[in-house]
């Protein structure tokens, strides 16, 4: 049946179409109430498919087509201090931004830090290279002589400053910061706490969990393979039952933090269930460590150029083109990447065989 030709489902049929016992949400139904759930969201101007929620890193987005979708487990691994966190943080910006909402399950930072983190990318955002840093913001918080006592006052004159304010203040009710611990927040709690926030708002939020393995299970006795498996799996169910995508920053083993070495999925901690389980692997490394070595040996100064861009390999993509190698150029003093990225022209190795 060609796509035009569906135009209305009920057009094909004598009687208008009803749905049998078997109502959306449970887990047993013919596939003709598929269609006709199908139709009345169309009828009713819902999108039918999985909804795409945009990165907003242009070169992530068009590889992705479009960006993430929901029902989505999303891993994000690579090196400690690669920018993981950055990057999600700068994903959930991007979400809220764009009128969505969004929640992050933060196991390593305190929300005033995560503040901070916006506010400088917010500033970058509107005033470029000019825009008061990272480091900026924190002091103009800390200063203790400031004879500004309100945060209007102490960003007053920051360049990128009241724009960074303004911006935070228009979507901050969207933004959720979740102080997770490694020994309370498990599974159970993420999903009461989003499907909450997902009632109250109307709508399912973005889930950021910040990072992995430290959610714990809270049973006595289980190995750390298996918790990791227990974990992924509650998340990517989460995932579906909230119909949005769930991104999920991922710590290596240790013994894979070599320097010079490639990081793949499989050196993530519980890769096998890591791999298994989700849906999109985005896995980062500095492009110094993972660039062919005749790129640094005959342009030497390539090295240094290199170092300020993160590749970003795309290892899966259940619904679309996997292995590709997009690159973002670092900003880590304003806590954050340029978004628009590139695909990486330079030829990469699997692990890097030349150091100077
Ligand atoms: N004020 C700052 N100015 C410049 N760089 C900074 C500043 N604060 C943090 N960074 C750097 O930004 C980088 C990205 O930090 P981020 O926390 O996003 O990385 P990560 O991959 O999540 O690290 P981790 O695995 O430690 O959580 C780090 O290398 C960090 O050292």
């Amino acid at each position: 049946m060609a796509v035009d030709d569906l135009g209305s489902v009920s057009r094909l049929h004598a009687a208008p179409l009803t749905r049998s016992a078997a109502r959306g949400g449970q887990p047993l139904r013919s596939l003709a109430d598929v269609l006709v759930e199908t139709d009345e969201r169309l009828q009713s101007g819902r999108a039918a498919g999985a909804r795409v929620w945009p990165t907003g890193f242009d070169a992530l987005d068009s590889a992705l087509t479009g960006g993430l979708r929901s029902g989505e487990l999303v891993l994000l691994g690579g090196p400690q201090g690669l920018g993981k966190t950055a990057m999600a943080l700068q994903l959930l910006r991007n979400t809220v931004a764009g009128g969505r909402t969004g929640v992050l399950f933060s196991y390593e930072h305190d929300a005033h830090s995560v503040l901070e983190r916006l506010l400088a990318m917010e500033a970058a955002e509107a005033e470029g290279a000019d825009a008061v840093t990272l480091t900026g913001v924190r002091s103009l918080f800390e200063a203790r002589h400031s004879r500004a006592n309100t945060v209007a006052g102490r960003f007053a004159d920051a360049t990128g400053g009241p724009q960074a304010l303004a911006a935070v203040a228009a979507y901050g009710e969207r933004l959720h910061i979740h102080a997770s611990n490694g020994r309370h927040t498990t599974p159970d709690i993420i999903a009461s706490t989003v499907s909450e926030l997902s009632a109250r708002d109307g709508r399912p939020p973005l889930v950021v969990v910040d990072y992995l393995q430290k959610v714990p299970i809270g049973k006595e006795g289980m190995g750390e393979d298996e918790r990791i498996a227990t974990v992924v799996e509650r998340l990517k169910d989460l995932a579906l039952e909230l119909g949005a995508p769930v991104v999920a920053i991922a710590a290596a083993d240790k013994g894979s933090l070599a320097p010079g070495k490639r990081m793949r999925v499989h050196d993530l901690r519980g890769s096998s269930a890591l791999a298994y389980e989700s849906d999109v692997v985005l896995m980062l490394n500095d492009k110094y460590d993972v660039v062919a070595k005749h790129h640094l040996v005959y342009h030497l100064g390539n090295a240094e150029r290199f170092r300020q861009w993160v590749v970003v390999s795309i290892e899966k993509n259940r619904g679309g083109i996997d292995h590709l190698e997009l690159e973002f150029q670092k900003r880590f003093d304003q806590g954050r990447f340029d978004p628009e990225g590139r695909v990486v022209e330079e030829q990469l190795i699997e692990e890097r065989v030349f150091r100077e």
